[in-house]
């Protein structure tokens, strides 16, 4: 394990992932296993350990129950002891719905409120919480990134946002330089990290940049919840490696996975079962195929063992194998022998608790003491703007495409309206004119639901740990839309504003450019806002559409002011359309002070369109501004209240609370 170069005392560290294979356990001479199992040869023993940065995380009796609406609590987790030790790699495996991935978020403090937790969580024999730095929580379900980045790019840039910042500019880059050619990723540092066959690159190598990512910070403990979901042989190997890699630079790594193919097995170490939420094994690879053995189950000659051991404990498989045991006497053995493979776990258990003692005793102090500095706020908020203002640039369907339509669009409007006149007829085309033009241009910021989607979640999996503010994300992400949207409102609407020949003053032009720019912006505001909430992009799109259409019907065009129903489309849905505030503003900038047809401005406005004669126009500008402001921190408050991932274990650790 390689200390970097931060000088001071800068506790952080860069892991030297030079793992060489070592023969083959199962094919070595392996010594006959009881129960519990001996001591592992290839385990450190605990005195040798680097306790200044090393985690030994150990637990026990850990219960987690859901609440069901309908019936009693589902218990997921019962009582599940056990260890992990640097230098070691430990895997929880089982079949499906055992519990896995619960039992990794609660040792890793991320467990969603709703879970009912009990148990005790040490980390190097203390109850403490994990603080920024120590550890890292991966899972594929989350596995977002910024795809108009280069690989490179995004290294540099987390090592920005996650590196302290009294840590010098060219150490944060040596420090991107080093996991990059450490996790295997030098030769793709130039390819984009979107899935693409060309420039992109695959899968395996997109979890290889996720995990390179929060390997930047030197964790001690890194979970991995179904580490090889997705991947096919050669980029699970691969991975494995890599992990295995990483235990032996030091650090304690816990990942979860249904089943491994044999050689995959042959490389793990520690061996976590569980079936139904109960633990039914816990030892190293080699002893759990000899367990198995002894509770006469047998891994079959030239068979998966990872294979086996789901065929053995999984409840599913249970009535698969019933049709083939025809013999019910068989059946009845078959299960006793199941029941008896069960009972073993308890001298599992055992062990466990002595080896927890061990623990206790031999690590130094007791605190996990690789903690870094998080960086400054200013300098996370700078980082931030600019990786979104990177990648808004390069999203060329995002903005590039949206700036095309829209310029489209308004010069459609601008030759259907082409040349309006000051007659009585011109009316009614000059409100139809500014209508459209304005709804389709708010409408078209439906479209970028699915890009500020993927921002929010690649914001949320980068807040599980702990790597920045939501605040900072969601101002970061509103300056760097902002010259885009000035964009999109100036270049389009230059084309339709002169063909149609709206009002010629140059106030006037730069008051429609401004009310579009801040309609805009709140449009954008409001369409972040709702993919915070949203399970999926495209329900984001379909919400985003429904409430553009609402506030479109009483925005007092398509059903004037005065007739609308009081009860909902007045009250409040007139008042909370920024539709409503934009067109007016616009209606008044462009009749009040003009005539048209022998009728006053005023006429045409507060008469025949009936909108409100207050506020006026520049009250419009500030009503929407204030919109704007209250979307985006609606944004802020949605996603602290819909991905909150409130550490219940965390508190537990620290407090001592079960
Ligand atoms: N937030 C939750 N609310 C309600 N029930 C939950 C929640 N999380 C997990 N469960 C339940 O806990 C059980 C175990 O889920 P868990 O995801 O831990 O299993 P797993 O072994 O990781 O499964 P898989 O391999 O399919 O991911 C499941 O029956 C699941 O329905």
């Amino acid at each position: 394990m390689a200390q970097s170069p931060t000088g001071d005392n800068l506790p952080l560290r860069q892991y030297s992932i030079q793992y060489q294979p070592s023969p083959s356990p199962l094919t070595s001479q392996a010594s006959p296993i009881t129960s519990p199992p001996p001591e592992s040869a290839s385990s450190i023993p605990l005195s040798q350990v680097d306790t200044e940065s090393a985690a030994s995380l150990s637990w026990k009796d850990v219960t987690v129950s859901f609440e069901q609406r309908s019936s009693s609590p589902q218990v997921v987790l019962d009582g599940v002891a056990g260890y992990a030790e640097p230098y070691r790699m430990l895997t929880i495996m089982g079949p499906s719905q055992s519990g896995k991935s619960t039992l990794l978020r609660a040792l890793s403090g991320r467990l969603c409120r709703k879970a009912k937790y009990q148990g005790d969580i040490r980390i190097n024999g203390r109850r403490q919480q994990l603080t920024y730095g120590t550890s890292t929580f991966l899972t594929p379900d989350d596995e977002v990134l910024p795809d108009s980045l280069t690989v490179k790019e995004h290294l540099i840039l987390s090592a920005f946002l996650r590196l302290p910042s009294n840590l010098p500019r060219k150490e944060k880059l040596a420090v991107a330089e080093h996991v990059m050619s450490e996790m295997g990723l030098t030769e793709l540092a130039y390819r984009y990290v979107r899935k693409c066959p060309h420039k992109g690159i695959s899968g395996g190598e997109r979890r290889l940049v996720n995990l390179a990512v929060e390997l930047l910070i030197g964790p001690s403990l890194i979970y991995f919840d179904d580490a090889f979901k997705g991947l096919e042989g050669a980029s699970v190997l691969s991975l494995l490696i890599k992990l295995k890699g990483l235990a032996r630079g030091g650090a304690t790594v816990i990942m979860c996975t249904e089943h491994v193919s044999s050689q995959v097995y042959e490389l793990l170490d520690d061996l976590c079962l569980l079936s139904n939420g109960k633990m039914v094994f816990f030892g190293d690879n080699i002893a759990a195929v000899e367990h198995f053995s002894t509770a006469g189950f047998p891994c079959p000659p030239n068979h998966n063992p990872s294979d086996h051991f789901l065929y053995t404990i999984g409840a599913e498989f249970e009535k698969l194998r019933a049709p083939f045991l025809y013999h019910w006497s068989l059946k009845l053995i078959c299960l006793s022998r199941r029941q008896d493979l069960f009972k073993t776990s308890r001298a599992f258990y055992v062990y466990i608790l002595t080896r927890r003692t061990h623990c206790y005793v031999m690590q130094k102090g007791g605190v996990l003491v690789n903690r870094i500095k998080r960086p400054a706020s200013r300098s996370e908020f700078f980082t931030l703007s600019y990786r979104s203002l990177l990648n808004t640039t390069r999203a060329l369907g995002f903005y590039w495409i949206r700036i095309l339509l829209s310029f489209l669009y308004m010069l459609s409007i601008g030759t259907i309206f082409l040349r309006l006149d000051h007659s009585k007829s011109s009316i009614e085309a000059r409100a139809a004119c500014i209508f459209l033009a304005l709804e389709g241009m708010m409408f078209l910021s439906v479209g970028g639901v699915p890009y500020m989607y993927n921002e929010v979640k690649m914001h949320v999996r980068e807040m599980v740990n702990c790597h920045y503010g939501v605040a900072n994300f969601v101002v970061a992400n509103s300056i760097a839309s902002l010259p885009f949207l000035l964009l999109i409102s100036l270049v389009p609407l230059c084309s339709m504003y002169f063909l149609a020949g709206l009002h010629s003053g140059a106030l006037k032009f730069i008051y429609f450019v401004v009310n579009l720019y801040l309609s805009l912006i709140v449009s954008e505001s409001l369409m972040m806002a709702i993919s915070c909430i949203v399970p999926n992009a495209y329900t984001g799109m379909i919400i985003g559409s429904c409430v553009q259409v609402l506030f479109m019907l009483v925005g007092g065009y398509v059903r004037h002011d005065n007739n609308l129903p009081k009860a909902f489309w007045k009250y409040p849905s007139s008042y909370i359309s920024f539709h409503a505030h934009s067109l007016r503003g616009m209606f008044q900038n462009e009749f009040l002070g003009s005539r048209y047809g022998g009728h006053t401005g005023a006429y045409i406005v507060y008469g025949e369109y009936n909108f409100p004669a207050s506020p006026g126009k520049w009250w419009s500008l500030l009503i929407l501004a204030g919109m704007a402001i209250f979307y985006r921190t609606l944004s802020v408050v949605l996603i602290r209240l819909s991905y909150r991932v409130r550490s219940l274990t965390r508190t537990c650790i620290a407090t001592g609370k079960t």
